[in-house]
C-alpha cells in the first residue's frame, strides 16, 4: 500500500472572472520513506495540488479526484474531525516563508508545545522536554532558552528550522516541503536541505519537495514529477530524467541549468505559464515549445508509457528520432 496515492486530481477556483483550473488531472504516488520532487515554474499548480491533499484550500476551490488516499484512507471521504487528527500529525507541511507561517504573537516554544499538546496529549514537562529535543534535532543552538523567543527575534534560517521542528514534532509519516529554502540565502539553503534529508532517513518518512530549482532536485530527490500549467508533463527517477528527458519542457528546464550551459548566456524558455485567459486549446506548452505544430495547437496530448516518462507530448518519438529539429 502506497503512503500517498492520488489519481486524476483537479482543482478549480471560482474567481470574479469565472472558473480557473489550477490543477488538471494530476497523479502522484509516494511510498514510505521516499523522496519525490515536484518541479515546475511559478504557477504550475505545485502548491495547490499539495494544499488540496492537506485540505488547506479556501472554499472557492473545487477539488475532484478519482482517488486521494493516505495509507489507504480515502481523504475525500474523511470527516473534518478525522482530517484534523491526521493533518499536522501524520501529514505535515512546511512553507516557503517561515515568518508568515509562524504566529508573531506567541513564542516559538509555545507554538511547538501547542502542537504536542493537541496531537500527542503530552503533559507540560514532557512537552517542554520534547520541544528542547526537537530544537536540538533541527540544529537550533541553545535550544532551551530559544523556546522563549518570538519569531521576529530569530533569523529566517532559524525560523525555518522552527517550522521544520513543528512539522516533525508528531513524527509525521509524510512531510510536504513547499519551497522550504527559497527565502533563505544559499549556505542556509544547503543546511536546510541536508536537514530534511537526514530527518527523512532517520524517521523513514515520505518527503515531497516542491521546488522550481532543478539543481536542488539533482542533489536530493529520488523521483521527479514535472508539472506545467497544472498538468504533470513527465515523471522519472532523478538519474533517468537528467540523462534522458522526454518532454520538451523538461529538456528546456534542464538546459537552463548553469552547469549545462554551452554559452555565456543561459538559455531561457520564452513566454510564461498560461493563466486563466490564455490557456491554449491543445498542448498547454505548445505556445512556448520549439517543436510545436498544428496538432499540438489543436489537440490535447495523452501521456506516453512509463518507459518514456509518461511524457505528455504528441511528438516524443519524432523528437527522439531527430525528425522535429
Ligand atoms: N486561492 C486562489 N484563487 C485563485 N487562483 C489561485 C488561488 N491559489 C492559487 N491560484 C492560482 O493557481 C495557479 C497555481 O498556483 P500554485 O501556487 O500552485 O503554483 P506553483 O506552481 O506552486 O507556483 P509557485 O512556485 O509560485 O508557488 C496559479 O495560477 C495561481 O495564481
Amino acid at each position: 500500500m502506497s503512503l500517498l496515492r492520488i489519481r486524476n486530481l483537479s482543482v478549480d477556483f471560482a474567481t470574479a472572472s469565472g472558473q480557473f483550473r489550477a490543477v488538471d488531472g494530476v497523479d502522484v504516488t509516494l511510498e514510505k520513506g521516499e523522496l519525490l520532487a515536484i518541479v515546475g515554474e511559478s504557477g504550475s499548480g505545485k502548491s495547490v495540488s499539495m494544499l488540496a491533499v492537506m485540505g488547506l484550500l479556501p472554499w472557492t476551490a473545487t477539488i475532484t479526484a478519482d482517488e486521494m488516499s493516505f495509507e489507504g484512507r480515502d481523504l475525500t471521504k474523511i470527516t473534518p474531525r478525522e482530517r484534523r487528527s491526521i493533518i499536522g500529525k501524520d501529514m505535515a507541511m512546511i512553507f516557503q516563508e517561515p515568518m508568515s507561517s509562524l504566529n508573531p504573537c506567541f513564542t516559538v516554544g509555545f507554538q511547538i508545545k501547542e502542537a504536542l499538546r493537541i496531537h500527542m496529549g503530552m503533559d507540560r514537562a514532557t512537552r517542554n522536554n520534547r520541544a528542547v529535543e526537537l530544537f536540538d534535532q533541527v540544529g537550533i543552538p541553545d535550544a532551551a532558552s530559544r523556546l522563549n523567543t518570538f519569531p521576529h527575534q530569530m533569523s529566517g534560517g532559524m525560523n525555518q528550522r522552527v517550522m521544520i521542528a513543528m512539522a516533525i514534532a508528531c513524527n509525521p509519516k509524510l512531510l510536504i516541503a513547499d519551497e522550504p529554502t527559497t527565502a533563505l540565502d544559499v549556505t542556509i539553503q544547503a543546511q536546510i536541505l541536508d536537514l530534511l534529508i537526514r530527518l527523512r532517513d532517520e524517521q523513514d518518512m515520505g518527503l515531497v519537495l516542491i521546488t522550481h530549482d532543478m539543481g536542488v532536485v539533482a542533489e536530493t530527490a529520488e523521483r521527479v514529477s514535472v508539472q506545467y500549467a497544472g498538468q504533470k508533463v513527465e515523471e522519472q527517477p532523478v538519474k533517468d530524467l537528467f540523462r534522458h528527458p522526454y518532454h520538451p519542457y523538461t529538456s528546456a528546464l534542464l538546459s537552463a541549468l548553469p552547469e549545462r550551459a554551452t554559452s555565456k548566456i543561459l538559455p531561457t524558455i520564452p513566454g510564461v505559464v498560461p493563466g486563466q485567459f490564455d490557456r491554449p486549446q491543445g498542448c498547454l506548452f505548445s505556445p512556448r515549445c520549439q517543436f510545436a505544430d498544428e496538432k499540438c495547437a489543436q489537440t490535447p496530448p495523452v501521456p506516453c508509457g512509463p518507459e518514456q516518462g509518461r511524457a505528455l507530448c504528441h511528438h516524443v518519438d519524432a523528437i527522439e528520432a531527430g525528425e522535429m529539429a
